[in-house]
C-alpha cells in the first residue's frame, strides 16, 4: 500500500501524480553508493521524468544529465546542471537543437549516424566550436525486453552499425570541428535479465579492442541505461539491485587505464517513487467482469496501452473483501485499460486507486488527447 497521508490524498483534484521524495533520495543514494565503489559516473536520463523537484535531487547527489531533445538540454541547463555534465543523444537531432547545444558547450554529443557527423561538423564550424562527440554504436546485443523498447539490435534505428565504423574512421579526420572522446551504447530499457549486461560488457570490450587496434583510445565508455524495476512488487523491491548491476560491469567491462565509465539510468532511479492517483467515477457491469471506470486514462499513463505493461493497482480507500475487475479509463479507445481481471477490495464510486511504479515514463508521456487537462504533480515524504 502506498504510504501517503490521507489528507494529502484527498486535498488534490484527481487524477494526480504523487512523488515520494524520501524514496527517491534513498534510491539515488543506493545508486550513487554502488556506482561510486568503482568510480562510475551516472547521467540521469531526463526522458524518464523531467520534473524540477526530481531534477533537483539528481543534482544534489551529483549526477549529470542525459538529454534527447533540445528542450531537455534547455531544461537541464536551466535547472542548474553544469554544461560539462550534459550529454545529448538521439537519432534525429534537429539543426536548431544541435546549434543550441553547441552554443552552450555541453559535455558530449552522442552521434548516431554518419550523416549526423557531417551535419554536426558543419554546424560546429559555423558556430566556431569544436563538438566533443561519442559514437553511439549499435552493439547488436538482445536486451530481452519488450520489442518496442529494444534499441541495440541491428534492425533498430539507433546507433551506428559495426560494419559502418571503418567508413566513420576514414571520414573522421576530415571533420575538423569534431573531437572523438567516447563510445556510447544503449541496448534497451526495462532489462531485468542481468546476463544481458554481461553480454553488453563483452561486446563493448570487443568493440573497444577494434578501436585500440587502430590506435584510437577514447576518454570514456558510455554503456547507457536500461536497468529494469519490479512492477509487480513495488513495496518489497522498492530500490533496484544497483550493487549487482554495477558489480557486473566491474567484473566484465574492461576499461583502459584512466578511461571513465558512464551510465545513463532513467527508470531505475525514478519509477518506484511515482504513483498515479485516480478517483473511481463509475462501476459498470460487463458480461464477464465488472469495470472500474477511473478519471485517469491512457492520457495520463500510456504504458499499459502502448506496451501492455503491468502496473500494480491498489485501492487506497476500501478494505472490503476482494472482487475481480477490469480497470479502465475514460478515453475513447479500447486500449485505455490499466488492468484486466484485477483483484481489488470491493470498490465504489469516489474510491481512490493508486497505480504504482509510474514515476518513469508516466507523466512525461502524457498527452492532451480528448483535450484532457494535465494531471497535477505533488511531492511528499513517504
Ligand atoms: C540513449 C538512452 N539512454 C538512456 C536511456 C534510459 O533508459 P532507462 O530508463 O531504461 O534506464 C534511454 C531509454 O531507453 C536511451 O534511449
Ligand atoms: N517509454 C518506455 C521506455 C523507452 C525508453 C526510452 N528509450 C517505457 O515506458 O517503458
Amino acid at each position: 500500500m502506498l504510504h501517503i497521508k490521507k489528507a494529502e490524498l484527498q486535498n488534490h483534484p484527481t487524477p494526480f501524480y504523487a512523488y515520494d521524495l524520501k524514496l527517491l533520495r534513498e534510491t539515488l543514494q543506493a545508486a550513487a553508493h554502488a556506482a561510486g565503489k568503482y568510480g562510475y559516473h551516472i547521467h540521469y536520463a531526463l526522458k524518464a521524468n523531467s520534473n524540477e523537484p526530481i531534477l533537483a535531487e539528481m543534482q544534489q547527489i551529483g549526477f549529470g544529465a542525459d538529454c534527447v531533445s533540445g528542450n531537455e538540454v534547455k531544461r537541464a541547463l536551466e535547472t542548474g546542471f553544469a554544461p560539462e555534465k550534459v550529454v545529448f543523444a538521439g537519432v534525429g537531432k534537429s539543426d536548431r537543437e544541435l546549434r543550441f547545444a553547441l552554443e552552450n558547450d555541453i559535455f558530449c554529443f552522442n552521434v548516431e549516424s554518419l550523416h549526423e557527423l557531417e551535419v554536426l561538423n558543419e554546424l560546429a564550424g559555423e558556430s566556431g566550436k569544436t563538438a566533443r562527440i561519442a559514437l553511439r554504436i549499435n552493439p547488436n546485443v538482445n536486451a530481452q525486453t519488450h520489442h518496442y523498447i529494444t534499441t541495440g539490435l541491428e534492425e533498430n534505428k539507433f546507433g551506428i552499425n559495426f560494419w559502418e565504423l571503418e567508413q566513420v574512421l576514414e571520414l573522421l579526420p576530415q571533420f575538423a570541428h569534431l573531437q572523438l572522446i567516447g563510445l556510447h551504447f544503449h541496448i534497451g530499457s526495462q532489462i531485468t535479465e542481468m546476463s544481458v549486461f554481461r553480454a553488453l560488457c563483452l561486446r563493448v570490450n570487443e568493440i573497444q579492442q577494434w578501436f585500440l587496434n587502430r590506435n584510437i583510445k577514447v576518454e570514456h565508455l558510455n554503456v547507457g541505461g536500461g536497468l529494469g524495476v519490479d512492477y509487480h512488487e513495488p513495496e518489497t523491491n522498492a530500490i533496484p539491485d544497483f550493487e549487482t548491476y554495477f558489480g557486473i560491469f566491474n567484473e566484465f567491462l574492461q576499461p583502459e587505464p584512466g578511461q571513465q565509465v558512464h551510465f545513463e539510468l532513467g527508470r531505475a532511479l525514478v519509477a518506484q517513487s511515482g504513483t498515479l492517483i485516480s478517483k473511481v467515477l463509475y462501476i459498470k457491469k460487463g458480461i464477464k467482469t465488472n469495470f472500474i471506470i477511473l478519471d485517469a486514462g491512457m492520457t495520463e499513463l500510456i504504458r499499459p496501452a502502448l506496451y501492455q505493461s503491468y502496473h500494480k493497482i491498489e485501492n487506497q480507500t476500501s478494505k472490503a473483501p476482494e472482487m475481480r475487475y477490469d480497470v479502465v479509463g475514460p478515453i475513447c479507445e479500447s486500449s485505455d485499460c490499466f488492468g484486466k481481471a484485477v483483484m481489488l477490495p470491493e470498490t465504489n464510486r469516489g474510491d481512490l486507486l493508486a497505480i504504482r511504479t509510474a514515476g518513469a515514463y508516466g507523466e512525461v508521456m502524457s498527452s492532451g488527447y480528448n483535450l484532457r487537462d494535465k494531471a497535477e504533480a505533488i511531492y511528499f515524504e513517504g
